[in-house]
């Protein structure tokens, strides 16, 4: 039976980043016998300018038939002038809430032949491979009550409530020990249980689990404020951070300038029943439409989306190792350029990721 892929471009360079991780897609489909079906819909500000809303149901539908979802990214400038409640934003979040996606997978990992593209040296970012999990369906994005209020005095206050439930943290928990048992078995869980009653309850639920489940994997806990500033001063020292879906979102911009650039991180979201696959960065309106953009982190989901939903780990590897060939090829977009490599837009850089997997399947 088909494998059916929902691809949603959104907003910004989406459309610009999809369309070369679609390339793949569609090669694996012709050319390899991969039984793949794609079906395109609108989500976030594309989504609005069309039907009104952020997250129409006919996407939402396509989405919960898909065996798995390809997003670009969502939002931008034209719509910041939206109520929150109509925000391009809310899509993006509309799905990961209705698929239950609430584990989110962040792997930075540095390239070895992008070190010198990080602005920490090189010595301090190579051989970097840390795997962030974001738990992605709680906390303050999602907490209630929520809003801007006027108080009687005619002064406005705005208000968002922090919440995780144990159960909450629980299911996370077990996804990051889960992964760190796979990995170097150091998971290294980001609170502010100093200050933050929600994050006490994390820290409490994160060392009953580890001691009664994962004995064999090493805990320890970071606040976040100096999780930010480890992972400046010292990031070999992580092997899989777990944290809430507010810090997890920070933490992971910040720790994708360790592999070089933002355009080069891939996600995963996934759920007991769900996966949806989007590189971490936003829709950059500063170079939308510029075919400058960098696809890699759009193609790299793609092959996470071929690991955890297609069950077809081999092709994730071979795409991993393309991108490895042409770097080593000292092709480069905008953002990881450097002096001795050669500049390329989205779409040649699409092209030679699709060749090297070509001449190396
Ligand atoms: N998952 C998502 O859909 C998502 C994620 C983050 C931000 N956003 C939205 O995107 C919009 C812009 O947000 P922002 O500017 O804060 O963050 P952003 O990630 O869009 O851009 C931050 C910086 O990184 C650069 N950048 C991002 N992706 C790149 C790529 N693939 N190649 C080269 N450079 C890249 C941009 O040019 C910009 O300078 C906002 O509306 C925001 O809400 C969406
Ligand atoms: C666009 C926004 C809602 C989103 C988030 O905050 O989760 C983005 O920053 C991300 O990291 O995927
Ligand atoms: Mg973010």
């Amino acid at each position: 039976m088909s494998k059916k892929i929902a691809v949603l471009p959104g907003d910004g360079i989406g459309p610009e980043i999809v369309a070369e991780a679609v390339k793949v897609l569609v090669w694996l489909r012709d050319a390899q016998g991969l039984d793949l079906e794609m079906s395109e819909a609108l989500v976030g500000g594309a989504a609005i300018d069309a039907t009104g809303g952020p997250l129409p149901e006919s996407t939402l539908k396509l989405a919960l038939e898909a065996d798995a979802v390809l997003l670009g990214a969502v939002g931008g400038p034209k719509w910041e002038p939206l109520p929150h409640a109509i925000r391009p934003e809310r899509g993006l979040l509309g799905l990961r809430k209705e698929l239950d996606l609430f584990a989110n997978l962040r792997p930075a990992s540095v390239y070895p032949q992008l070190v010198d593209a990080s602005p920490l040296k090189p010595e301090l970012v190579s051989g970097i491979d840390i795997l962030v999990v974001r738990e992605l369906t709680g906390d303050i994005y999602f907490g209630q009550p929520r809003g801007v209020e006027t108080l009687p005095d005619g002064s406005r206050r705005g208000y968002n409530t922090m919440v995780y439930s144990e159960a909450e943290i629980e299911r996370i928990a077990h996804v990051a020990f889960k992964a760190a048992q796979g990995r170097q078995g150091r998971l290294c869980s980001v609170d502010k249980a100093n200050v933050l009653e929600t994050t006490e309850l994390w820290r409490e639920v994160l060392t009953r689990i580890g001691q009664q489940e994962y004995p064999e994997v090493e805990l320890s806990h970071m606040y976040v404020d100096n999780a930010a500033m480890q992972l400046i001063r010292n990031p070999r020292q992580f092997d899989v951070i777990v944290t809430g879906n507010i810090f997890g979102d920070i933490l992971s911009d910040e720790a994708s300038q360790l592999t070089g650039s933002i355009g080069m991180l891939a996600s995963a979201s996934l759920g007991t029943k769900y996966g949806m696959y989007e590189p971490i960065h936003g829709s950059a309106p500063d170079i939308a439409g510029q075919g400058i953009a960098n696809p890699i982190a759009t193609i790299l989901s793609v092959a996470m989306m071929l690991r955890y939903s297609l069950n077809e780990p081999v092709w994730a590897d071979r795409i991993e190792a393309a991108v490895s060939r042409v770097l080593d090829q000292g092709l480069r977009t905008a953002d990881i350029h450097a002096p001795g490599t050669r500049r390329v837009g989205t779409h040649e850089m699409g092209d030679a990721v699709l060749a090297a997997l070509q001449a190396g399947q």
